[in-house]
Formats: C-alpha cells, sequence, structure tokens
C-alpha cells in the first residue's frame, strides 16, 4: 500500500525582483510516497532547488508562498537536518575545511540524537563506513581537503543521514562529478534508500539520471510541474512535449546510457 510522506497543493514560490515579483514555483501539486526515488528534473531556473528548499523549510526569507503543503508521513513539518536531510552539489560548501570529518558527520547524531562525544565518533565511523569511505576510523581524524571530490560527497551525504532523516534530498548532487563518480554517488543513494527505510528525492538536469534511479519522475519547467509518474513511462511513454525535447536531446548526447536504463527501443 502507498503511503503519502508529503502532500503538495497548489504549491506557488515567488522571489521578489525590481521588477515585480518573480515566480519559482507555480500552482506545483504532487504527493510524494514514503520510501519512493522520486527524481525531479527541468532545465536550470525552472524551481527544482526552490522546491527542495521549500520541503526542507529553508526557503529564502524574501520568498513569498502560497499554498499547502502536509506531511500526513510524519506527523508535522520536518525539522531540516533532523528529519530531511540535503545534499547539495558542491560537497565543498557543506564541509567545513577546519573540521575534522568524523567530527562534522557525528555533529548531527550529537545535536539531534543527543549522543556523547564518543557515542557521536563511532557513530561517525559507521556512516563513512556505510558511505564506503575507506579505513573510516582514520579517515574520521582526517579534513575535507585530504579527499576526492567524490569521498567529500561521499561524506555529505554521510553528514546528511547522520540522524536517520525520513528523507534525503540530493540537489544535483552528482552534477559536480565525473560520470564514473557520479554513477558510483547514484548507486550509493540508491543502496541508502533501499536498506534504510528512507525517501530519496534526487534533483537532476539528468533524465537518463533520472530514469536509471527513479522509481518516478516529475518534470518541471519554467516554475510549473508539466508531468509526474513512473520513471518507466515518463521515459518510454512521455505526455508533455517538453519531456520529449528532454529525451531527444539527452538521446543524442547519451543514447547508450539511457537505452540501458530505461529499456527505450
Ligand atoms: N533566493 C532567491 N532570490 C531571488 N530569486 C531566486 C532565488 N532563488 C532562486 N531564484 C530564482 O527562482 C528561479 C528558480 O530557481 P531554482 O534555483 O529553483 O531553479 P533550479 O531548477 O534549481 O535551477 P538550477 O538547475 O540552475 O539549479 C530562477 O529564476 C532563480 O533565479
Ligand atoms: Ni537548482
Amino acid at each position: 500500500m502507498t503511503k503519502v510522506l508529503c502532500s503538495i497543493r497548489d504549491l506557488s514560490v515567488a522571489y521578489p525582483t525590481p521588477t515585480g515579483a518573480q515566480h519559482a514555483l507555480k500552482s506545483v501539486s504532487l504527493d510524494i510516497i514514503a520510501g519512493e526515488k522520486l527524481a525531479i528534473i527541468g532545465e536550470s531556473g525552472s524551481g527544482k532547488s526552490t522546491l527542495s528548499l521549500a520541503l526542507t523549510g529553508l526557503l529564502a526569507r524574501q520568498a513569498m508562498v502560497d499554498g499547502v503543503m502536509s506531511w500526513p508521513g510524519l506527523g508535522s513539518a520536518p525539522r531540516a537536518g533532523r528529519d530531511i536531510g540535503i545534499v547539495f552539489q558542491d560537497p565543498g560548501s557543506s564541509l567545513n575545511p577546519v573540521l575534522t570529518i568524523g567530527d562534522q558527520v557525528g555533529e548531527g547524531a550529537r545535536r539531534h540524537l543527543g549522543l556523547g562525544r564518543k557515542a557521536a565518533r563511532d557513530k561517525a565511523i559507521e556512516l563513512l563506513s556505510r558511505v564506503r569511505i575507506p579505513q573510516p576510523e582514520k579517515a574520521a581524524g582526517a579534513y575535507p581537503h585530504q579527499f576526492s571530490g567524490g569521498q567529500q560527497q561521499r561524506i555529505a551525504i554521510a553528514a546528511a543521514i547522520a540522524a536517520g532523516p525520513a528523507v534525503l534530498i540530493a540537489d544535483e548532487a552528482t552534477s559536480a562529478l565525473d560520470t564514473i563518480v557520479q554513477a558510483e554517488i547514484a548507486a550509493l543513494l540508491e543502496d541508502l534508500v533501499t536498506n534504510g527505510d528512507m525517501t530519496l528525492i534526487f534533483v537532476t538536469h539528468d533524465i537518463g539520471l533520472a530514469a536509471s534511479l527513479a522509481d518516478r519522475i516529475a518534470v518541471f519547467r519554467t516554475a510549473e510541474l508539466v508531468e509526474c509518474g513512473d520513471a518507466r513511462s515518463v521515459v518510454n511513454a512521455p505526455r508533455a512535449d517538453y519531456t520529449r525535447q528532454l529525451l531527444a536531446t539527452h538521446i543524442d548526447l547519451h543514447s547508450p546510457r539511457l537505452v540501458g536504463a530505461a529499456d527505450v527501443r
């Protein structure tokens, strides 16, 4: 049975600009199902990050918000860091260069789960091993610059899931990485969700990556949700012209991956 984790109805978000309010989301309605992997795709500026921030409760102060967002699956709005974790494109911006990664990963567990120093460190080591950082005990004492970009992103993911959130949002979390590392991070996210009873919201430009990872795909264009459905149907039988265009562009660029991932014939 499907359980609705979050129900979004007629959500609009606008930002003030010198020429008046500009919509980043326009009357978006969407249900997020508990335990699903939902990909949010669309071109730059379509509102994907605005939706991530609205879900996390981290919208900019000047954002004007209308509509309803309810969390029947949680009972109340999620607390950022506790019930909902988020990782961004650039792990450098979420990791503090002067703190050991053990301290950073353990921080969420200390703050939200009330663990003491020693327990938080043990938890950090467990999480680092879960995101497959080699030699996690040793790694816990090291600083971010001692790791590659892909490893830093794994560390940021470990920190985001430290408090055991129900939802993890990965906002272009793989975009800055090369293709192989990108695929590894996507596989890690998939594994964490499958084995961790978590809902994954995966924001990307890349319909191929969305098709290979997600159960459902929501397609955004200029602040509007143009279609949302089962990943296979969105890829094999898109309803919106815009989705067809995205697929056509993708097939030009990377047809083998998309074909392999989604059985497009
Ligand atoms: N804090 C802000 N203040 C003003 N305008 C903003 C703010 N954040 C986003 N916008 C505007 O809202 C629109 C949607 O932005 P958003 O970041 O949600 O898009 P996106 O789909 O995530 O794009 P990208 O793929 O480039 O990350 C854009 O026109 C953007 O310029
Ligand atoms: Ni974005």
